[in-house]
């Protein structure tokens, strides 16, 4: 049966906190094996809605399924089970740990370990640990760091303790990367590091969700983009369609970025 071309389905999706409807039924189709942009203003509502496909927020209804199946509410740490591995705007690393044991933490869900078996470190949990350091160190290669596996994580450089973070999403063997604005803090060799590492995942085969408030990147590397503003979709399309959409364009006027982008490309 041919792979569907649909993975995730958003649908109907509203939250209010308090008196401000910050997301109003959100529908957004993410196809597989697709780089899909999330953009909008400060305050459209897209890390919220990063928040709800993940399980941090409960929305007040609306649906998100998987593969056609519908998401049951999890919570954050059972979210990697169902496919989903998550990077967030402020790095989120044990910072006096190494970079391999960082990277590590986000397989555990697939070292199902008994607990007996970890008491006596038995030959299960030696086998887990094996195969979870071989996947570690594979991510790690793949985001160019692997000779920094045995580095405390507070000795990197910014650019190279995000790269850590995707690398741990990684291992986690998803179907689906969100992304939170990656390219946040970074200079233009690690933002062209990043594009091409975005990439290579498409090419692997991942979907990526991504939120960026770069527009070059946004609109280089997105085959699918959609655009929040005041928490409803204004509109959706490829880059092409979105970046002369006069919607986004008045979403964005007065604040540059999308008139910088334009500016930059003709
Ligand atoms: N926990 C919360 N309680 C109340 N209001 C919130 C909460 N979280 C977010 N908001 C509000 O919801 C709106 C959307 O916020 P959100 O962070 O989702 O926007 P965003 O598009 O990700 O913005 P940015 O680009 O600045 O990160 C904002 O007005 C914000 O102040």
């Amino acid at each position: 049966m041919p792979l569907e071309l649909n993975i995730l389905t958003i649908k109907g999706i509203s939250v209010r906190f308090g008196g401000l409807q910050v997301l109003n039924n959100i529908d957004i189709q993410v196809n597989r094996n697709t780089i899909h942009g999330i953009i909008g203003p400060n305050g459209a509502g897209k890390t919220t809605l990063f928040n709800v496909i993940t399980g941090l927020i409960r929305s007040d209804s609306g649906t998100i399924s998987l593969e056609g199946k519908e998401l049951p509410y999890v919570k954050p740490y059972q979210l990697v089970s169902l496919g989903f591995a998550r990077t967030f705007q402020n790095i989120r690393l044990f910072k006096e740990m190494s970079v391999l044991d960082n990277v590590m933490i986000g397989q555990h869900i697939h070292t199902p370990t008994p607990i007996f078996s970890i008491m006596i470190n038995g030959k299960k949990s030696r086998h887990y640990e094996k195969v979870a350091k071989e996947k570690a160190l594979e991510a790690l290669k793949f985001m160019g760091i692997e000779e920094k596996a045995q580095e405390t994580v507070s000795n990197l450089s910014y650019g190279q303790q995000k790269l850590v973070e995707f690398a741990r999403a990684l291992a986690a063997q998803p179907k689906i990367i969100l992304l939170d604005e990656p390219a946040a803090g970074m200079h233009p060799t690690e933002k062209a590091n990043l594009l091409n590492i975005v990439d290579r995942l498409r090419e692997k085969g991942y979907t990526i969700i991504l939120i960026e408030h770069d527009m070059k990147l946004v609109m280089n590397i997105c085959d699918m983009i959609s655009v929040l503003d005041h928490g409803k979709v204004i509109t959706q399309g490829r880059p092409e369609e979105v970046r002369n959409n006069k919607d986004v364009i008045s979403a964005y006027l007065g604040k540059g970025e999308y008139v910088n982008a334009r500016n930059k490309r003709n």
